[in-house]
């Protein structure tokens, strides 16, 4: 839908309406189709003025349509028509001008933005490229460089960077349309051959094959496997060496290259997936939009190890005031020497100011008496975390939120030792926790919707993707990943190295591979959860017990490297071998290969060949397997919170949409018939046992993802 105005007389105002965004829906093309061909036929219109409904412009195409058969007028088209009219069009830029909303910008004649908005082609974020002409007229309008590094990146830029590099033409602090209707009046009449981009030569650059090669070598790296980035370089090198009509040609045929594949369709998911996290709800039927969140002005945090350092970085650079407390005099005045240090190179990076005196510093847990929420973060310790929810249930003013952040403890336990536990969530915070992106909002069955909204929105301002997820061991994220690290560890028993199993995941898309991952986390890690499970057998057992556990198949590899003192990076030795303690740079370690044979001869197991299929079933499709549970169990309210989980806070390659996504596409029957195949091999492993879940919706003719919930409701019903 576009609105049709005839403003100063003269000139044609047409507004968007597609709230909340303007999307460019079949109604808003035709809309504007029709409404130009008005204003250019109408001979007392002399200009024209493009805005958008409520202060956006255009968030660009209808994302949502991209499934469905695309009706209505194509956008190429529609843009060329504004291009080659033979009257000045004007695009008023407010909100957002982004992917098609900035190409149907491009294809006016001037644009005015205000000094808030922001302009973008993040295509490449939903797996395509800007294919409505934005690759071909961009690098015509700001050269090639810096046409790359918008369309690689999808980076929205502000309106004085805009200005900077040439997108916009004025940029104002005031009514963008009346500003936009003034300057369409000034330049009425005048020539408009010098306006359209589409004729402009690409502007010329020295070494461009260079240029190219290295860019391409650049995104090939960060792209892990993702082809639109790839697509996107190639789009752009054709505007640059291609007259503009032959560019256009290879900008279709890349875009119909990248609309079909399954990435784009993956990344489109994580799009739809992130806002609907939001939209939380708990098996009780509390919900995001009937609980009412608490005002938070005034935090604290308890403890300030490397955890309470991050949480205090990320509180304080949301604008709340924070007490930071420590009981320990020495770590309290490293850690505030920490935390400024994080704070200012934030600030640094961002252009501001650090927010160094929004945080107060003390020893003395009597300081919190005030806070509207506390998150603890001392040690992963049941027995201190309970001493600490018992100190802060005395000191803290009525109503006080509790938080405990913690990546496996029982939230419901901590709870039952206040006197208040509805107070109570958990918040599971990610390594380092001022920069990573995900965040756990863990509920107890007593936890009150109102607290699970506070710590939602909480985490929300604090620019986290939050999931609200059930109380269990893991939570959700590590529960997952629990199998997965098992399977990697029976394929080393079984013949594999890390090596493989690494080179595997990371072709897959994973950034590291499970034993880089678990060499920089540290092996003790996992070693301290597995004591504490009463699975370490102190000194390593030998023969048959020691591959079993609590009657199922156990490696003990991860405990004996630790045996040996080799907790990863920090020892510069783990499953690799490192030059210095910290570095990154994994080295094969023929001494962890020998060690292997040694153990697998003690053991009586022979090596046999495993190839990356392998490794790639058994670790996704066993994690896959326990996302299913975690369903069943009512753990995460949908496949989309398992999936935002994974691919904000595990590493999962986001064009392949998440673990849930990802067993949807290659096939709930496929998934199935391979967890049978694998726990028939291996009957002592529970976890390769495929879930009553995925039977179900296999049984159910493996409905489309977005309607699992049906067979999940039908399920629980009928217990
Ligand atoms: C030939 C192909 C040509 C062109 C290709 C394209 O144009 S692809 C689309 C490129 N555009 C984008 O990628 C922009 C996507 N949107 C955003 O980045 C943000 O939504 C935006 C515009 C910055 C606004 O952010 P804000 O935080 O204010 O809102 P939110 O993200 O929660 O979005 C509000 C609701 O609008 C829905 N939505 C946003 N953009 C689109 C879109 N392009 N198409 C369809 N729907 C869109 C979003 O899902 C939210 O809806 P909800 O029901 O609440 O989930």
């Amino acid at each position: 839908m576009a609105a049709y105005k005839r403003v100063s007389e003269s000139v044609a105002l047409i507004t968007l309406q597609n709230p909340p965004v303007n999307a460019l829906s079949a109604a808003v093309r035709q809309g504007i189709v029709d409404t130009v061909e008005r204003a250019l036929s109408d001979p007392n219109v002399t200009a024209v003025v493009i805005c958008g409904q409520n202060g956006v412009f255009c968030g660009g195409a209808d994302i949502k349509e991209f499934g469905s058969n695309m009706s209505g007028p194509p956008l190429i088209p529609m843009i060329h028509a504004i291009e080659s009219a033979n009257k000045p069009v004007v695009a008023a830029i407010e909100g957002s001008a982004l992917g098609g909303g900035l190409e149907l910008a491009l294809g006016c004649h001037y644009r005015i933005a205000h000094s808030k908005a922001r302009l973008g082609l993040p295509e490449v974020s939903l797996g395509l490229l800007p294919a409505a002409g934005g690759s071909q007229r961009l690098p015509r309008l700001i050269g090639v460089p810096a046409a790359l590094n918008l369309i690689t990146t999808g980076r929205h830029v502000t309106a004085a960077e805009a200005l900077q590099l040439g997108i916009v033409d004025q940029v104002t602090d005031h009514n963008t349309v009346d500003a936009a209707v003034k300057f369409a009046l000034s330049v009425a009449g005048r020539s408009l051959d010098p306006r359209r981009i589409s004729t402009y030569p690409c502007p010329q650059q020295p070494d461009l094959d260079a240029l190219f090669e290295e860019v391409m070598q650049k995104v090939r790296r960060s792209a892990r496997g993702a082809i639109a980035p790839i697509a996107c370089v190639q789009a752009v090198r054709a505007a640059a060496t291609l007259p503009y009509t032959q560019g256009m040609a290879r900008e279709q045929e890349l875009m119909a290259t990248l609309f079909t594949s399954g990435q784009a369709r993956a990344l489109q998911y994580c799009f739809f997936a992130q806002r609907a996290v939001g939209r939380w709800r708990m098996p009780s039927g509390a919900r995001w939009d009937t609980s009412k969140p608490r005002p938070v002005h005034k935090a604290a945090v308890i403890g300030l190890g490397t955890m309470g350092r991050g949480i205090t970085v990320a509180l304080a650079q949301t604008g709340l005031s924070v007490i930071a407390v420590e009981t320990q005099e020495k770590q309290l005045m490293e850690a505030k020497q920490a935390v400024s240090g994080m704070l200012e190179r934030g600030a640094k990076r961002r252009g501001v100011a650090p927010a160094l005196d929004r945080i107060i510093y003390s020893q003395n847990i009597q300081a919190v008496a005030d806070v509207d929420l506390v998150i603890e973060a001392v040690f992963e310790d049941v027995a201190l975390k309970t001493k600490v929810f018992k100190q802060l249930s005395a000191v803290c003013k009525p109503g006080t939120l509790l938080c405990t952040n913690t990546s496996a403890l029982d939230v419901d336990q901590l709870a039952s030792e206040t006197p208040n536990p509805e107070l109570v969530v958990g918040m599971h915070f990610f390594a380092p926790a001022h920069v990573m992106k995900l965040l756990e909002v863990v509920y107890g069955p007593r936890s009150s919707p109102e607290a699970v909204a506070t710590a939602m929105q909480l985490g929300k301002k604090m620019g986290k993707a939050s999931v609200a997820v059930g109380n269990c061991r893991g939570f959700v994220g590590n529960r997952m990943l629990k199998p997965y690290v098992e399977q990697a560890f029976f394929l080393l028993e079984e013949g594999a190295t890390p090596e493989l199993v690494d080179r595997a995941l990371e072709e897959f898309g994973f950034p590291m591979g499970v034993f880089t991952m678990s060499d920089l986390s540290g092996l003790d890690v996992g070693w301290r959860v597995r004591k504490g499970d009463g699975l370490v057998e102190p000194g390593g057992a030998s023969g048959r017990s020691a591959r079993v556990r609590q009657g199922r198949r156990y490696s003990p590899l991860g405990d004996l490297l630790c045996e040996h003192g080799r907790f990863g990076q920090k020892t510069c030795r783990g499953w690799y071998q490192y030059d210095k303690p910290g570095s990154r740079v994994a080295r094969s370690d023929p001494w962890l290969h020998s060690f292997l044979e040694a153990y697998r001869a003690e053991h009586g197991l022979v090596a046999r060949r495993i190839d990356h299929q392998e490794v790639l079933e058994r670790c996704l499709y066993a994690l896959i397997n326990e996302g299913f549970h975690i369903l069943d169990d009512g753990i995460a309210a949908g496949p989309e919170d398992i999936d935002v989980i994974y691919v904000s806070g595990y590493g999962w390659p986001r064009h392949r949409g998440g673990p849930m996504f990802y067993a949807n596409m290659v096939g709930l029957a496929k998934v199935l018939e391979r967890l049978e195949h694998y726990h028939q091999a291996h009957p002592d492993v529970p976890h390769l046992q495929p879930c009553s879940l995925l039977r179900r919706l296999v049984a159910s003719g493996s409905p489309p993802i977005h309607r699992w919930g049906e067979v999940i409701k039908k399920l629980h019903s009928q217990l």
